[in-house]
C-alpha cells in the first residue's frame, strides 16, 4: 500500500454548527493504481486531499505513506513529503504565478528540490503532455486551461513524484478538453508507474479514468472496489442512486 487513511476524523468547529467533513475513513492506495474519491459537493472530498496534504491538521486517526506515519509533520518534514506527493488543483490558472512564464514555474518546482531534469528528458516530458517548447515559454494568461493543466502536470511529472493527487483537476475546462486530460493522466501514471488519486463528483470521468472507486457522502465511505464492480453491481442504495442520476 502506497497511501493508508486509517479511521480518519475533521471536524470544522469554527461555525455556528460543527461539521464533520470526514467521518471515521479508511481506505488505502494500492502502488501504481488509480483511485477515484466521488461524492457530492460537501462529501469531504477535498478537505481529504487537505489532510493528506497537511494544509489542515486532522482531530484524529492516521495517514500512512509507504509505511511512514505522515500525519502530523513538522514544516521541513512536509516539505520533503511534497516532493514524492504532487497536486494538480482545479483551476489550472491559480496554480501558476501570473508573471512568470510556464516554462520558468516547471523549472521553478525542479530548482526547489536541488533537481535536475536532463534536457533531453525535460524536452521528452513536454513531447509526453502534448505541449510546445513554445507554448511552455507563455504566461498563463496566454494559454487555454487545457494547456496550462497540461504544463501542471508536467511540472508534477518532472518531480517523479509516487503520488499524484488530483482534485477536480478537469471541472474547470470544457467537456472534449476534460476527456484529453483525463486520458493523458491514465497515460502518464501507467507509464511512470505513478500511483493517483482523483477527486470527483463526475463518476462518468471516474469510470473512464479509474482502476478503484470509492464512494463518500457526508464524510463516510458508502462503499469502495474496483470500479468494473462499483459501476456494474453497486451494492449500496446510495452508489446506486450516484449511478442512477447519470442516466
Ligand atoms: N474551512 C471550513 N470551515 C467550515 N466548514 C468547512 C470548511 N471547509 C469545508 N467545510 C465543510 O465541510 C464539508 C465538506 O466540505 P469539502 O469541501 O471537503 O467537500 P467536497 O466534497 O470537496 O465539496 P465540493 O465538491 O463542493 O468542493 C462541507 O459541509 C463544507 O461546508
Amino acid at each position: 500500500m502506497l497511501l493508508e487513511i486509517r479511521d480518519l476524523v475533521k471536524e470544522y468547529t469554527h461555525s455556528a454548527r460543527p461539521i464533520r467533513a470526514v467521518d471515521h475513513l479508511s481506505f488505502s492506495l494500492t502502488e501504481g493504481e488509480i483511485t477515484g474519491v466521488c461524492g457530492e459537493s460537501g462529501s469531504g472530498k477535498s478537505t481529504l486531499i487537505r489532510l493528506i496534504c497537511q494544509f489542515t491538521p486532522a482531530d484524529s486517526g492516521q495517514i500512512l505513506f509507504a509505511g511512514k506515519d505522515i500525519t502530523h509533520l513538522s514544516q521541513s518534514e512536509r516539505r520533503e513529503l511534497y516532493r514524492h506527493i504532487q497536486l494538480v488543483f482545479q483551476n489550472p490558472f491559480r496554480s501558476f504565478h501570473p508573471r512568470f512564464t510556464l516554462e520558468h514555474s516547471v523549472r521553478a518546482g525542479l530548482y526547489n528540490y536541488h533537481l535536475e531534469v536532463p534536457e533531453e528528458q525535460f524536452q521528452s516530458l513536454i513531447r509526453e503532455v502534448q505541449l510546445t517548447p513554445e507554448t511552455l515559454r507563455r504566461y498563463p494568461h496566454q494559454v487555454s486551461g487545457g494547456e496550462c493543466q497540461r504544463a501542471a502536470i508536467l511540472r508534477a511529472l518532472c518531480l517523479q513524484p509516487q503520488l499524484l493527487l488530483c482534485d477536480e483537476a478537469t471541472s474547470a475546462l470544457d467537456v472534449s478538453t476534460r476527456l484529453e486530460i483525463v486520458r493523458l493522466l491514465r497515460e502518464t501514471c501507467r507509464r511512470h508507474h505513478i500511483t493517483c488519486l482523483f477527486i470527483t463528483h463526475d463518476l462518468r470521468l471516474a469510470q473512464i479514468l479509474c482502476d478503484r472507486i470509492v464512494i463518500l457522502h457526508q464524510g463516510r465511505l458508502v462503499e469502495e472496489g474496483p470500479a468494473t464492480d462499483i459501476f456494474q453491481h453497486p451494492q449500496e442504495a446510495y452508489t446506486k442512486e450516484l449511478l442512477d442520476s447519470l442516466l
